[in-house]
C-alpha cells in the first residue's frame, strides 16, 4: 500500500520501498524491515509517526466498534451529520463514500493502516469535517488504526465474531476491550455487561441501565418512536427502522453526534428522521409476502432479528461463511429454530469449505429437524421459500445483507439476495 504526502511516497511494503519512498513500519511488516533498507531505503518511520507527516487537524475521526451494529449506525451518523450541513466521509463494510458519493467499494471493513491515512487524507482534500469508521476487531489487532486521533471511540456491544481469527472469545474481547483503553473520548452501551473501559471521557446510552443518554421508552408502531432523557431533559425521535437492537444503534447515533458537534439533541433528533436505514440491513424486499433481507451472520445479530416478529410466522433461510468461526454454527442453527414455523438451510458463501459440511455444522445445533429443509443452492432455496409463505409468514433472508457476490473458492460470482427475491415475487 501506498501513500503520497506533499510529493513523498510512504508505503507499508518493503518490495515498493526505495531510496526515495518513507517505510512505514507496522506490526504487520517489521518483519519487512531489513529488506526495505536493502532495497536502499533511506527513511523509516514507525506506524504511530504516521500522524506527524499528515495534518489531520481539519477533521474529527469518529469510531465505531462492537460485534454488530457498526455499519448501521455509523450510516446513521453519517446521515443525521450530513442532514445537519457537514461535510462527512463514511468508511466501513460496505465501503468508502465522501458527502453521499460512493468513492470505493467494498474492500477491507477497516483498511490497512496507509488505507485509512489514505481516505482521511482525500476526506481532507474535500473539506470533510468528520471521518466516520468502522472498526473491526481484525484491524485493533492488527493495529490497523495506529497514529489515528479519534474525536469520540463508539462501543456498540461484545458477543462473538470472527473466532476463527481470534481462537478465542476470551482473546475476541481482550481485542474489542483495547480499542476503550486510553482517555479518548468514548460512548459505551452500558447494557452490555462484557465491555471494559476507560471511564475517563466517558459517556453512555442504554435501555436498562443508568446512564448519559437513557431511553426511557419506545414503541413500533407504525415504525420506531423513542423517548429518552439526557440529564434529566426528555427528548425524542422516530424512525422507519425495525427491531430493540436498532433503537441502541439510533441512540448511539444521536449520542454520538450531540457529543462532536454539541447542537442541540432535538434538532439532532430531527436530522434522523432523514435516515431511510442501510440496504441489506432489516431491509423489507417485498410487502406481500413480507419478505426481509438482513446481514445477521452471529447468533446474537440473527437473535436480535428473529424476535422483531413475534406475530409472525417465521421462514428462515440462512448458512453461514465458510472459512470463517465454525463454532456460531450449530448456534445459529439453534437459534434459528427457537423462533422459526420453517428453516431452509442453504449456502452463503463457501470459499473453499465443502458446503454440504457447513450446513452439517448448522443442522447440529437443530434438535426437531421436521420443520427444516436443505436447499444447497439459495437460489432455490430462497425460491422455495417464498412459493411456501402465506399472509401470516414473514420470510427472512440471512447472512448476506447487500453482498453483491456469492464467494465460492477465491471466485466471487454476482448474486444478490435482494434480486433473488424480486424474480419470484409476482
Ligand atoms: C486475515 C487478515 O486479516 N489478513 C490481513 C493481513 O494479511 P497478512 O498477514 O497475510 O499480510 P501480508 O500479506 O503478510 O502483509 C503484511 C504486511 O507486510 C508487508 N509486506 C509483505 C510482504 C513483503 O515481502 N514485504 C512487506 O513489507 C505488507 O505490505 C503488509 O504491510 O495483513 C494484510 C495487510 O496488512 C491485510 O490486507 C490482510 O487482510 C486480508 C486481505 C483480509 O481478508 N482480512 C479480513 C479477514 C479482514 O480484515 N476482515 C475484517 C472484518 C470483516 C468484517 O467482519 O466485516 C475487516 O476489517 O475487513
Ligand atoms: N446493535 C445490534 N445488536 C445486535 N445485532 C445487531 C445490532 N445492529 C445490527 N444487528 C444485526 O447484525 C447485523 C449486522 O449489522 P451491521 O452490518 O450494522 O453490523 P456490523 O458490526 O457492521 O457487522 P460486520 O462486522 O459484519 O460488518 C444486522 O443485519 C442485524 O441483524
Ligand atoms: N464481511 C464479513 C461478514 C461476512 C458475512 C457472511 N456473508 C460470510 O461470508 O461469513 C466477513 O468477511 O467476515
Ligand atoms: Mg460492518
Amino acid at each position: 500500500m501506498q501513500l503520497i504526502i506533499n510529493n513523498k511516497v510512504y508505503t507499508d511494503n518493503s518490495n515498493e520501498a526505495d531510496e526515495n519512498s518513507v517505510f512505514v513500519v507496522s506490526k504487520q511488516n517489521e518483519k519487512f524491515k531489513d529488506s526495505a533498507i536493502a532495497n536502499g531505503c533511506k527513511e523509516i518511520i514507525t506506524a504511530n509517526e504516521l500522524k506527524n507527516h499528515l495534518d489531520m487537524s481539519s477533521i474529527k475521526v469518529i469510531g465505531i466498534t462492537g460485534t454488530n451494529g457498526k455499519t448501521t449506525t455509523a450510516a446513521a451518523i453519517y446521515s443525521i451529520l450530513l442532514d445537519l450541513g457537514y461535510k462527512v466521509a463514511l468508511q466501513g463494510t460496505r465501503g468508502f463514500f465522501i458527502n453521499d458519493e460512493r468513492v470505493e467499494d467494498y474492500s477491507l471493513t477497516t483498511p490497512v493502516q496507509l488505507g485509512n491515512f489514505a481516505h482521511i487524507q482525500q476526506a481532507i482534500n474535500n473539506a470533510c469535517d468528520f471521518f466516520v469508521m468502522e472498526v473491526s476487531s481484525h484491524a485493533i489487532e492488527q493495529k490497523r488504526i495506529e497514529g489515528l486521533e479519534f474525536a469520540l471511540k463508539i462501543h456498540t456491544n461484545i458477543t462473538r465474531d470472527h473466532l476463527d481469527y481470534h481462537k478465542t472469545i476470551d482473546e475476541y474481547i481482550r481485542v474489542k476491550n483495547s480499542f476503550f483503553e486510553d482517555d479518548s473520548k468514548k460512548l459505551i452501551n452500558k447494557d452490555d455487561n462484557v465491555v471494559k473501559y476507560n471511564s475517563t471521557n466517558g459517556f453512555a446510552y442504554s435501555l436498562d441501565e443508568p446512564s448519559t443518554y437513557k431511553v426511557t421508552a419506545y414503541s413500533f408502531k407504525n415504525g420506531t418512536h423513542v423517548m429518552f432523557s439526557h440529564f434529566g431533559k426528555m427528548h425524542s425521535f422516530s424512525s422507519n427502522m425495525m427491531g430493540i437492537f436498532n433503537v441502541y444503534n439510533l441512540m448511539a447515533a444521536v449520542a454520538a453526534v450531540h457529543i462532536t458537534t454539541q447542537k442541540p439533541l432535538d434538532e439532532i433528533c430531527e436530522a434522523l428522521e432523514g435516515f431511510a436505514g442501510v440496504s441489506g440491513r432489516m431491509e423489507t424486499v417485498s410487502i406481500n409476502p413480507l419478505v426481509i433481507v438482513d446481514f445477521a451472520h452471529t447468533p446474537d445479530g440473527m437473535k436480535e432479528v428473529l424476535q422483531s416478529f413475534p406475530e409472525k410466522e417465521i421462514i428462515c433461510v440462512f448458512g453461514a461463511g465458510g472459512d470463517r468461526d465454525k463454532l456460531k454454527r450449530p448456534l445459529m442453527g439453534q437459534i434459528a429454530a427457537m423462533y422459526s414455523k420453517y428453516i431452509i438451510v442453504t449456502s452463503d458463501n463457501p470459499r473453499f469449505e465443502d458446503p454440504d459440511l457447513i450446513i452439517q455444522d448448522i443442522l447440529a445445533g437443530i434438535k426437531n429437524h421436521a420443520n427444516v429443509q436443505i436447499e444447497i443452492n439459495r437460489k432455490e432455496a430462497i425460491k422455495k421459500a417464498i412459493a411456501m409463505a402465506n399472509e401470516n409468514s414473514v420470510i427472512l433472508v440471512l447472512g448476506k445483507g447487500d453482498e453483491a457476490t456469492q464467494i465460492i473458492y477465491d471466485k466471487k460470482f454476482p448474486f444478490s439476495d435482494k434480486e433473488e427475491i424480486l424474480k419470484h415475487i409476482k
